[in-house]
């Protein structure tokens, strides 16, 4: 039950996962799509954290399984409709996070104008770091994020190429919904994302941070969906 574990473990908590998309101008137009106005967003479930010593699970469905890195910023007070100049009071503090994402899925939910939860929301679709507390990173906007698979350097960003701050993001998703203790937002990917197959390895980390490790594997397809 939230409250009764330490936020360290936050996802033990069961909490929101909110997604920023397209917050980086790079990512946007290697993606095709244009900057967006207001920020966006979307949710994973809680049963979407995956931590090291687990795998990925590629979904039976997907094809084109890529890789996100982004910084993850979790929520330690709750915050309702907090202004932009109060709401790092809010942030308990950091994780390095992945969106990963069935794109091939992606791509037919945006065709159909479907939402992307097939895509985005899979079960080990969110794996993350360990919890970084925010007195460790004085400034969240100077931060380098990487990612490599089986050794090869793929993505590499600064989180001060964010086109919405943290604090923008936070008062932004705050007027629309409340954010509660133990929520997490993933702040969006840098450029560079790309495939993973069954059996790579992918590691990422906030450079001088923290690092994690993960194995992607291969999902199997249900025999039946009948009757469920
Ligand atoms: O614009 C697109 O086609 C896809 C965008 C995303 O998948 C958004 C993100 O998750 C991100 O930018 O991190
Ligand atoms: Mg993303």
């Amino acid at each position: 039950m939230a409250g009764s574990k330490p936020l360290s473990r936050f996802w033990e908590w069961g909490r929101n996962i909110v997604c920023v998309g397209r917050n980086y101008a790079e990512h946007a137009k290697e993606m095709g799509s244009a900057l967006p106005a207001e920020p966006l967003f979307f949710l994973k479930p809680s049963s979407a954290y995956v931590r090291e010593g687990s795998p990925i699970v590629r979904p039976y469905y997907c094809r084109n399984l890529h890789h996100e890195v982004e910084l993850g910023v979790l929520i330690g007070r709750r915050a309702q409709a907090v202004p932009q100049d109060a709401a790092m009071e809010h942030v308990a503090g950091y994780a390095l996070c992945l969106d990963m994402t069935a794109r091939d899925t992606q791509e037919q939910c945006k065709k159909k104008g479907l939402p992307w939860t097939l895509a985005k929301g899979f079960g080990s679709s969110c794996p993350v770091s360990d919890f970084v507390p925010k007195e460790k990173i004085p400034d969240p906007h100077k931060l380098q994020i990487w990612l490599k698979v089986n050794g090869k350097l793929r993505q590499e960003g600064d989180t001060s190429s964010m086109i919405f701050s943290i604090p923008y993001l936070i008062s932004y998703i705050s007027h629309i919904f409340t954010l509660e203790e133990g929520d997490l937002i993933l702040t969006g990917s840098p450029k560079g994302v790309g495939s993973v197959e069954a059996n790579d390895e992918i590691e990422a980390g906030i450079r001088d941070v923290v690092s994690m490790r993960f194995k992607v594997v291969q999902g199997t397809e249900p025999r039946s969906l009948k009757g469920v």
